[in-house]
């Protein structure tokens, strides 16, 4: 299981960004090319991983959530939502700030209410900076969060609740290390 992630993210290059070791991974960029078989091992593994009783929504943070939400929710049938970097002023839209080890900005959630039990997906959690905010903002209205699950973790970072991951890597300045993985 996860052969084609592994070696992914084993021959992917890194770049500074700053002083942050930044790995380029077609899961995480889109770049240089997203092959549908590793994108369908990511599935299945999530779908075997994640706790889905009762569950009504996916929840994802553009950009880089968006493919692996798009993919899970087909294989589940569960409906996605897309939390945006930009405003929508809909009723009932929660604002929250979000900081990257390299990045910061604003999430704008549409599309969960109270009563709503949802799963957060991701592709990577490094300073945990991004998942905090989206559990932020998903408790914000009032809806319960089922389980968490990212591709990929790269931190030992706290998001102060149960955090699920396929994969644990370490990243130095030259290359990628897979340390630990789920299955
Ligand atoms: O654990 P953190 O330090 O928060 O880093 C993880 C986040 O970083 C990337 O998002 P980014 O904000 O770079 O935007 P992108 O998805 O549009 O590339 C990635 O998609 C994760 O959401
Ligand atoms: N692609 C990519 N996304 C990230 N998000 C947070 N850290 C990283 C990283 O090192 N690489």
């Amino acid at each position: 299981m996860l052969e084609r992630l592994i070696h992914s993210l084993e021959t992917s290059p890194i770049m500074k960004r700053g002083e942050y070791n930044y790995f380029i991974n077609p899961i995480t960029d889109g770049v240089p090319l997203l092959e549908p078989a590793l994108l369908r091992e990511i599935g299945c593994a999530m779908v075997r991983n994640l706790d889905l009783k009762d569950v009504d929504k996916i929840v994802v943070c553009e950009a880089m959530g968006i493919h692996i939400g798009v993919a899970f929710s087909m294989m589940t049938d569960i409906p996605l939502v897309v939390v945006r970097k930009r405003p929508y002023g809909l009723p009932g839209e929660v604002a929250v700030h979000q900081a990257t080890g390299y990045s910061k900005g604003e999430l704008y959630l549409n599309g969960v209410a109270a009563g709503d039990r949802v799963v957060i997906i991701d592709d990577v959690c490094s300073t945990g900076g991004t998942l905090r905010a989206l559990v932020d903002a998903i408790e914000q209205t009032g809806a319960e969060i089922a389980d968490i699950c990212v591709v990929i973790s790269r931190g030992d970072e706290d998001i102060g609740r149960p955090l699920k991951t396929l994969v644990k890597i370490e990243v130095s300045e030259t290359q990628v290390r897979v340390v630990d993985t789920c299955l």
